[in-house]
């Protein structure tokens, strides 16, 4: 997690200033022995505080009764939260408007709100712990975004104004124009603001909660989690109608993972709309009046409609019961874009599935011949199976059976009497499942071309960087790791080698001649026609200009083994016409040649003695061979 900068955050701090009962009331929260009848008698000054406190404190899990009185709701909600309730309210109160263009105070506040009410009622559900100060840190949750636009107010203007055209995210856009974002400004205030570290953690990560790296299904991840579906929820409710359409199925596909059905989630976002309505109220923070869930589902269904406009797409029907069968049909009937296949029982519906290749496969659970249970357990065996979405209609409510349904692989169930508006709400979140897995797909075939091509590359580069260009054989590097190789490993097996220097005779001469590029294709000629006699283990490699290494690991112990060798490379260079256009070339090559001794110390003492027997050769007139050993120069003409 990264921590804004220190002088972003001074700046920040002078403004988030606090006066007045605000200030009287966080010093009186600091004094450990501040009763509470004082810190309720300054409550009682500001109305806003007092009434949600006495809110908060019936809805906290600890109320019995119905509190009324300060003091007690004080001791419930606990000193901690109240400072962080004063500052959250303070800073609503000091920040209702401001100068910054384009940057709309009263939505953020709305925003913020509806996030805050969000994840107290998600924290109630889910049953997180510390939901008392999960308001107070949602109304602050991007209290950065503030903060940013009050201390640059020209950057922010302008970066708020590219936000509109861009789909480049607002941390990014703030990064780039400010070089810090809302999310480490909000971390580093709340922090400030005596908020658990656990809780500013999860903010700071709610936008994008894989990047946290919680393991899954600890306390942290659930926390980030909530976060962002309480923010998500807060997005639904400012969205316009239309985008709105498009979120809601977002939104099915969240609460699945909540473990809410659809009915439990709908009645929780009016329960949140409606705390949003009462609490903006208090705060004189706006709010929007919003349809029920049910109706916003309903409605949302013509956009469904309007976006299949590919292939169409195929729903398979499995239901013996004629009646359920047709209402299943109805229900699909006036849904533009699906093409529906019925049959009667899973056996019928597998060939079928197979033939047809569903989508969305709709099942029914009881069933003769093969229930639905084992129809999804067949499909999810098979490789085509296994992307197809499974809602299974079923009218056991017992949780047990529920688990039997989702082990066998389904992926959503749905109880009978079918509930018309909340089936189609989970077909349009089962499309929307499936537009996101034929986009992960897709990204996944580009990811492995991607990888696939990286690999060539990789390669060839690590090829390259070992290959003489010139004559495609191993390059000085490579010629070097090899004989590094060779040394330690003559060392370990006591075996001896032998290195042979190899250079060609008056090179320049040819160059000078017949130009710099028939010497290149001379080069490579000689190259070519010495790989082609190397035998197994032997290693050849060009080590600069006109000059080449042979290392011979093994069976090369004294002279009467080592010139015959390198005899068998001269001999054969020699005898090579090398024919370029019409020119024909004759060459020769000196040798020098070494063997490992037990005095050397290393391999570059080996590659010296080489050297040595080769200037000796070159010394007696070239086109020889000359054998370094023991200190003595020995040429094989007087062998
Ligand atoms: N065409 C070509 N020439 C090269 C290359 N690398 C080095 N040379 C030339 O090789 C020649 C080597 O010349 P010298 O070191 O004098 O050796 P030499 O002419 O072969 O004479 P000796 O080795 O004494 O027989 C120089 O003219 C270099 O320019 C190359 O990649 N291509």
């Amino acid at each position: 997690m990264r921590i804004a900068d220190s002088d972003e955050l001074k700046f920040s701090s002078s403004l988030l200033s606090f006066k007045g009962t605000t200030q009287a009331l966080l010093e009186a929260c600091h004094q450990e022995d501040a009763p509470n009848s004082e810190i309720a008698r300054l409550i009682q000054t500001d109305s806003v505080l007092c009434s949600y406190l006495i809110r908060l404190a019936n809805v906290s899990n600890q109320a019995t009764h119905v509190v009324t009185s300060l003091s007690e709701a004080v001791s419930l909600v606990g000193i901690p939260v109240i400072k962080q309730l004063t500052i959250g309210f303070s800073l609503v109160d000091q920040f209702r408007s401001g100068s910054v263009n384009g940057f709309d105070y009263q939505e953020f506040w709305s925003h913020s709100l509806l996030m805050a009410l969000a994840m107290q009622e998600l924290g109630k559900t889910a049953r997180i712990c510390a939901q008392d100060e999960l308001f107070a840190c949602g109304l602050m949750a991007r209290i950065g975004c503030l903060a940013l636009a009050t201390t640059h107010p020209d950057k922010y203007a302008t970066l708020i104004k590219q936000k509109q055209n861009s789909s480049i995210s607002l941390a990014t856009l703030e990064q780039q124009y400010l070089q810090t974002d809302h999310n480490e400004l909000t971390a580093t205030l709340l922090s400030d603001f005596g908020l658990p570290k656990i809780l500013v953690e999860a903010v700071y990560y709610h936008e994008i909660p894989a990047e946290s790296g919680f393991s899954e299904g600890s306390y942290p991840f659930q926390l980030v989690n909530l976060i962002y579906l309480a923010k998500q929820i807060a997005d639904f409710g400012l969205a316009s109608e239309s985008e709105r359409t498009v979120r809601i199925s977002e939104l099915m596909l969240l609460s699945g993972k909540i473990g809410l059905d659809t009915e439990s989630f709908g009645n929780l976002i009016d329960q949140i709309i409606q705390e949003w309505h009462a609490c903006g109220k208090i705060l004189q923070v706006k709010t929007i009046k919003l349809p029920s869930f049910h109706n916003m589902i309903s409605a949302s269904v013509p956009y469904l409609e309007m976006t299949t406009s590919d292939a169409p797409w195929k729903v398979l029907l499995v239901e013996d019961d004629p009646f359920g069968l047709e209402t299943a049909e109805e229900v699909l009937a006036d849904m533009l874009g699906y093409t529906v296949f019925s049959a009667t029982n899973g056996k019928q519906a597998l060939s079928l599935a197979m033939d047809i290749m569903p989508h969305i496969i709709v099942t029914d659970w009881a069933m003769p011949v093969m229930d639905g249970l084992a129809l999804t357990r067949a499909l999810r065996t098979t490789a085509w199976g296994q992307n197809m979405y499974i809602i299974m209609l079923t009218g056991y409510e017992d949780d047990k059976k529920i688990v039997e349904a989702f082990e066998a692989g389904v992926n959503d169930y749905v109880t009978k009497p079918v509930n018309v508006p909340a089936f189609r709400a989970r077909l349009h979140a089962a499309w929307h499942y499936r537009k996101l897995q034929e986009a992960w797909e897709r990204d996944q075939l580009h990811l492995k071309r991607f990888a696939a091509e990286l690999a060539v590359t990789n390669q060839k580069l690590k090829h390259d960087a070992l290959t003489d260009m010139l004559t495609g054989i191993p390059n000085r590097r490579a010629g070097m790791k090899a004989l590094t190789g060779a040394w330690n490993s003559a060392n370990r097996s006591g075996q001896s080698i032998a290195v042979m220097l190899i250079d060609i005779d008056h090179f320049k001469k040819i160059n000078d001649t017949y130009g710099h590029a028939i010497g290149d294709k001379v080069l490579k000629e000689v190259a070519t026609s010495i790989r082609n006699i190397t035998r197994k283990g032997e290693i050849f490699c060009r080590i600069g200009g006109e000059e080449f290494l042979m290392i011979c690991p093994n069976g090369c112990t004294d002279a009467k083994s080592a010139f015959p060798l390198a005899e068998r490379l001269r001999q054969h260079v020699k005898m090579q016409e090398i024919n370029i256009d019409e020119t024909r070339i004759q060459i020769s090559i000196s040798i020098g040649i070494a063997l490992k001794d037990a005095a050397m110390k290393s391999d570059e003492q080996l590659v010296k003695a080489a050297d040595r027997a080769l200037y000796a050769a070159k010394n007696s007139g070239r086109d020889r061979v000359y054998l370094a050993i023991e200190n003595q120069l020995i040429s094989s003409n007087f062998y």
